[in-house]
């Protein structure tokens, strides 16, 4: 059940990053759900496919491998865009991903790929979504999944310092563009539960049963959350505000345990 309108996005063409799986696919279907038309893109083209075929029953959906750390490949997914639909609403650069480890022990090939995927990707998507469609059209919404990281984040360096830039990114273009009429927002997830954490081994996933433990409403999000929250940033209900990263991460922000990161690896 939804509290929005179902006509919400109607004759909106939106593109989700990282669509086919977890919080990505849940943005796309609740978009679908509310009227938009979409494009997915990621890596893997055959699940891509699969998640594409399945969204299609509930609207238009279109997709275009893609790994947004290569500009060009970006460009061919808004060649796609431009070809089926002639305009884009609504990006969420959603696709991203690290992987668990003390600072010290991530080597350079690890931090490039980190910060590659989620700062430089990240940036590579949003301008040329500008350039191609929000500042022609003189219209345009970014909604970017970051992380809870404003206290640093412990065990995932990498990741942290990506999504800190990407934070500050989107403040820095949510002011050059506002006299396009384009707005950009960050939402932060704390822990939820999705396909991608599904990806975590020991001693992470022990980890993850404490985290929900600290947690001041004693349990992780929920995938439906955080697409609800991209759903407010990506209409007209928000449409004064920009700049901001609206929380989802039931208070973790203000109460997290980060010892418990610090001390995931038993140093
Ligand atoms: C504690 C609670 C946290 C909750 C908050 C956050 C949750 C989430 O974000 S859940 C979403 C999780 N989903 C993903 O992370 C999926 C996407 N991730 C990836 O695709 C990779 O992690 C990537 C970001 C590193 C990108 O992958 P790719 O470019 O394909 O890179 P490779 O797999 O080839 O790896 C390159 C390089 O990176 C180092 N490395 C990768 N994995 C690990 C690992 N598990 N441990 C240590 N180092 C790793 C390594 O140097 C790799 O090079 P090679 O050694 O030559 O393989
Ligand atoms: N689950 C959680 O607790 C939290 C998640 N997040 C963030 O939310 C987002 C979605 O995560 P979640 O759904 O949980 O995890 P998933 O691993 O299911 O989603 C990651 C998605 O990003 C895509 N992707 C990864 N790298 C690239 C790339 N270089 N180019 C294009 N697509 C890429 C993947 O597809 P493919 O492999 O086909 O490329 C996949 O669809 C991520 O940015 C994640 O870091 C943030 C906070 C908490």
């Amino acid at each position: 059940m939804s509290y929005y309108a179902p006509d919400l996005f109607k004759d909106k063409v939106a593109l989700v990053t990282g669509g086919r799986s977890g919080i990505g696919y849940a943005i796309a279907e609740t978009l679908l759900q509310h009227g938009a038309k979409v494009c997915i893109c990621s890596r893997k083209e055959e699940p891509l496919a699969e998640a594409a075929r399945t969204l299609s029953k509930l609207g238009t959906c279109v997709y275009r491998p893609c790994d947004i750390r290569k500009s060009e490949e970006v460009e061919a997914v808004a060649d796609l865009i431009q070809e089926e639909f002639g305009r884009l609403d609504v990006l969420v650069n959603n696709a991203g991903g690290q992987f668990p480890s003390l600072a010290r022990h991530i080597n350079d090939k690890g931090w490039n790929a980190v910060i590659n995927t989620n700062l430089n990707g990240t940036f590579y998507v949003s301008r040329v979504m500008a350039e191609r469609f929000f500042i022609p059209q003189q219209a345009g919404n970014i909604v970017t999944i970051i992380v809870n990281m404003a206290s640093g984040f412990p065990g995932m360096a990498h990741t942290g310092a990506a999504r800190a830039g990407v934070e500050n990114l989107t403040k820095s273009i949510a002011q050059e563009w506002a006299r396009f009429n384009i707005r950009a927002n960050c939402v932060a997830p704390g822990t939820i539960i999705s396909s991608g954490l599904d990806t975590y081994a020991e001693p992470v996933r022990q980890l993850l049963d404490q985290l929900k433990e600290d947690n001041l409403m004693q349990r992780h999000g929920t995938m439906e959350e955080v697409a609800n929250a991209v759903l407010f940033l990506a209409s007209p209900l928000s449409s004064y505000t920009s700049g901001i990263t609206l929380q989802v991460d039931g208070l973790d922000h203000l109460h997290a345990n980060r010892m418990r990161l610090v001390n995931l690896f038993n140093e």
